[in-house]
């Protein structure tokens, strides 16, 4: 039976009332990426960056799936094949959509990291700039990966991407790698490939398929 492949990035989250990166008014345009989203960020000022993902955990807490979530959830859980979701964001809506199988490959803002012993815990709601680990009271941090980490789990992506027949990006701009590279990854293998975005995205002529307007709208009318 068929594998399908689906990229998630933040647009599918937007009508949920969750900011993207780099979109007018986006996250990337009020917060400088190096100071928030860098491991030297976080040596520099941790004050500052548990601040930031402080605020978006509380944000991401309180929002609701919207109907693109809940399209793939049921996708997921109807598709007599495999469908695998592997998302960009670092909220919990895929999940509260219905969907049981989430790759989080920039990691999740519910959860903890400790950089001393690799010790993973659900996140308080508002983690300190000197969190302690429970385990090993060494420094904690969010679970994200940042710019010039290895994101999560790109041996099972890539071997998902191997056995795709279609691959799905939806809500990404295709501006940060490795994510924008896996068209060609599923491309390689002759998976149909399509692009489900507001706009056109920076890799948009790599897909065979482009279909654009609101996730809310055009996941559903996809999945059906
Ligand atoms: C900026 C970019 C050039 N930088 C990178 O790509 C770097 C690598 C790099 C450095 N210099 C380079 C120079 C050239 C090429 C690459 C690089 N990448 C890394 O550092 C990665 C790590 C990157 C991860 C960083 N962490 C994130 N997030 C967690 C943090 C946090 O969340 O705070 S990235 C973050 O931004 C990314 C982009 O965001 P999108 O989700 O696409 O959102 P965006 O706002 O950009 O776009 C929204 C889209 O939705 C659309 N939309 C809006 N509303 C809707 C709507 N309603 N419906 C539908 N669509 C909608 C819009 O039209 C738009 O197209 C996402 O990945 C997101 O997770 N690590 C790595 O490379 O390690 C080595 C390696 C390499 C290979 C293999 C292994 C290891
Ligand atoms: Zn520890």
């Amino acid at each position: 039976m068929k594998t399908i492949v689906i990229l998630t990035g933040a647009g599918i989250s937007a009508e949920s009332g969750l900011d993207t990166f780099r979109d007018a008014g986006g996250i990337w345009t009020r917060y400088p990426l190096e100071d928030v989203a860098t491991p030297e960020g976080f040596a520099r000022d941790p004050d500052l960056v548990q601040g930031f993902y402080n605020a978006r955990r509380a944000k991401a807490a309180a929002a609701r799936p919207n109907p693109a979530h809940v399209a793939l959830g049921l996708l997921q859980r109807d598709w007599p094949g495999d469908v695998v979701i592997v998302t960009q964001n670092v909220d919990g809506l895929h999940e509260a959509g219905g969907a049981d199988r989430v790759i989080h490959m920039h990691g999740e803002l519910s959860r903890a990291l400790c950089s001393a012993c690799g010790h993973r815990w659900d996140a308080p709601e508002n983690m300190a700039a000197d969190e302690p680990c429970p385990q090993c009271r060494g420094s904690a941090r969010p679970d994200i990966v940042w710019f010039g980490e290895m994101p999560y789990h790109m041996d099972r992506i890539e071997k998902a991407l191997m056995r795709a027949d279609l691959f799905a990006a939806i809500g990404t701009s295709g501006q940060v790698w490795p994510a924008a590279g896996f068209v060609q990854n599923a491309r390689a293998v002759g998976a149909h490939t399509v692009e489900i975005n507001l706009e056109p995205s920076e890799v948009t002529s790599e897909f065979a398929e482009s279909r654009l307007g609101p996730a809310s709208e055009t996941v559903p009318v996809w999945v059906a």
